[in-house]
């Protein structure tokens, strides 16, 4: 049996008595680039909430790394080690960039008071070194150039290089992101690919939503796919591509 960093198991959510997620199980393989497609309205991006835990479940479970995170909220899941970014990215416009992912640093010993007053120095000496992390991140997703301008002035493509760097810098293990790719410029989707498989080689784990197929087939070894709520296949993205099933529901749509 394969090992699974993450486990989804019959996750089931009902909105308003109709199931956008409806008994949906997932795997993710430690150290992999899983994707999640499906035709809109499969119920993808609510599944990234309940993975996440920024919606709970009706039933079913989720297991991070052996431990059950099912009913955690998002802070206490991103602790644990897994974070997700959103479909349209969600920065502070009015901060500089480099403060945007400085405000994603975990465990800052300045915002508690009392190390605030008594151990001034080592405060200073934490915000050097996670201004230099933060910088180092940066410059692994390419804004370094940037990271004193305001968050607002960055295209739509480089906010999701933004909020992939603020992901980073909570340490995580495993990043969902929720189409990396969509409403990008062709030169800064190969940016943002190099930026994942780059990490993906440092050791981070990645389950990406995306509708363009050949950021999906290029980057991810397996693939799973929803349609309608429920699990409707997973295999390579060989196999997906080929499977009758699959091409019928999603790719036969001409939805990109
Ligand atoms: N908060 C909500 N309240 C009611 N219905 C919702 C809510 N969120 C999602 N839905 C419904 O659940 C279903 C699944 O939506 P979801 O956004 O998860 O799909 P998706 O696969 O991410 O679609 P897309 O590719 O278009 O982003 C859809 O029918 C949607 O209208």
């Amino acid at each position: 049996m394969t090992e699974s960093l993450l486990t989804a198991t019959k996750l089931h959510k009902n909105f308003g008595g109709l199931p956008a997620v409806n008994q949906v199980s997932l795997t993710v393989a430690p150290g992999s680039i899983t994707g999640l497609i499906g035709p809109n309205g499969a119920g993808k991006t609510t599944l990234f909430n309940l993975l996440a835990g920024s919606l709970r479940p009706d039933s079913g479970q989720v297991v991070f790394q052996n431990q059950p995170i099912t009913h955690l909220p998002p802070h206490r899941v991103a602790q644990r080690g897994l974070v997700r970014t959103f479909q349209v990215a969600r920065v502070f416009s009015r901060l500089s960039v480099l403060d945007n992912v400085l405000l994603a640093a975990p465990e800052q010993l300045g915002e508690q008071v009392w190390p605030l007053w008594f151990q001034a120095q080592r405060v200073a000496q934490q915000e050097r070194q996670l201004r230099n992390t933060a910088m180092e991140i940066l410059d692994s997703v390419g804004l370094a150039a940037k990271a004193q301008d305001y968050a607002g002035a960055l295209s739509g493509g480089q906010r999701k290089l933004l909020e992939m760097a603020r992901a980073l810098m909570t340490r995580p293990q495993l990043i969902l992101l929720d189409e990396p790719a969509a409403g990008v410029n062709p030169t800064l989707i190969n940016q943002i690919c190099d930026c994942i498989q780059r990490w993906h080689q440092a050791g981070l784990t990645f389950l990406i939503i995306e509708h363009n197929m050949d950021v999906i087939m290029s980057l991810c070894e397996q693939v799973w796919v929803l349609a309608a709520g429920k699990n409707l296949a997973v295999g390579t993205p060989t196999e997906i591509q080929t499977n009758p099933t699959v091409l019928t529901a999603y790719l036969g749509t001409g939805e990109e």
